[in-house]
């Protein structure tokens, strides 16, 4: 069998299209445009990939871009101070901090500090136990991202074996939350498990996000299963690829999400719809 390619580009260029539509809707009507926040502090390889790529999505559908590039000896302080008066801004609907941040920040803090109402990355503990309450209000982006990739193969997720590998606050456990809430039956692989190739054997649906090259081994994949790699990691070659062995998975699975062009595409699409959400449509009480 040859894969079917869940084309990220294409269905995050359809995604930030109907936004744009809103937003354009939104702005006749009187409203502002949402208005989104990116700090990054220091200069993080992917986080500059990120930084570029949202900033064009940023223009294209009509949102007020505020990046804000703060030098690496940055303290936490500065930081915190920062978001208080992003928090307060009300042309600001948004607000993420990239990760990973330099040593002396503490990200968790940080995180706590963005108001759960404006944290449209899903990361303060607020969302994310909305999210396991099955109470979602605003949700990661890349774990929201796939599961609107994953509609699009039209297969329904109730009763799936869908293996997670990897168990991060950003990818791993988010993504075992929204496929727990669809009733799928979910597994989630860390750096302790296992025999972990008999566990991606048996899967409906692999999700991986590890930032390890070729980490899942193409014949581990089951005969027409879904695969997502979640992984963007750089070679010494300047070439992109990702956590799975992409061209021996594609012989073997029914779905597969190319590296570029996958699931990163939709990380940023979601980041603009979850902005969105803030700025017209988010009932948020906190
Ligand atoms: N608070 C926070 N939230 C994040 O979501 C976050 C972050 N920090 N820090 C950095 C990572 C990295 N990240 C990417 C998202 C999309 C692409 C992307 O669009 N990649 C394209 C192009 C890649 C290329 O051309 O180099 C693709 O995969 O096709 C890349 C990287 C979000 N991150």
């Amino acid at each position: 069998m040859t894969a079917k390619i869940l084309d990220g580009k294409a269905i995050a260029a359809e995604l930030r299209e109907s936004i744009k539509q809103e937003v354009d809707k939104q702005v006749a009507l009187g409203k502002k445009a949402p208005g989104l926040a990116v700090i990054m502090v220091g200069e993080d390889p992917a986080s500059q990939v990120y930084v570029r790529n949202k900033k064009i999505a940023c223009q294209k559908a009509g949102f007020n871009d505020v990046s804000v590039v703060l030098p690496t000896d940055t303290s936490q302080e500065e930081v915190l101070a920062l978001i208080d008066k992003l928090n307060a801004d009300d042309d600001v609907h948004g607000i993420i901090v990239q990760l990973p941040v330099p040593n002396q920040i503490d990200p968790e803090e940080i995180i706590e500090r963005i108001h759960p109402c404006k944290d449209v990355d899903g990361f303060h503990p607020y969302n994310v136990g909305r999210l396991a309450t099955r109470m979602p209000q605003l949700a990661p982006c890349t774990p929201h991202g796939v599961m609107t990739m994953l509609a699009k193969t039209g297969i329904p997720l109730r009763g799936l074996n869908a293996v997670v590998v990897g168990a991060s606050n950003i990818v791993g456990v988010p993504m075992m939350l929204e496929l727990l809430n669809e009733r799928a039956t979910v597994t989630v692989c860390h750096s302790a498990t296992k025999d972990l190739a008999k566990k991606v054997s048996e899967a409906d649906l692999v999700v991986v996000g590890v930032g390890i090259p070729n980490m899942v081994k193409g014949e581990w994949i089951k005969d027409g299963a879904i695969v997502i790699d979640v992984g963007i990691n750089r070679l010494d070659d300047g070439t992109l690829c990702g956590d799975v062995e992409y061209d021996v998975a594609k012989e073997k699975a029914g779905w597969i999400t190319p590296v570029p062009g996958g699931v990163g595409p939709m990380t940023i699409a979601t980041l603009l719809e979850n902005t969105m959400q803030v700025a017209y449509h988010l009932d948020c009480k906190v």
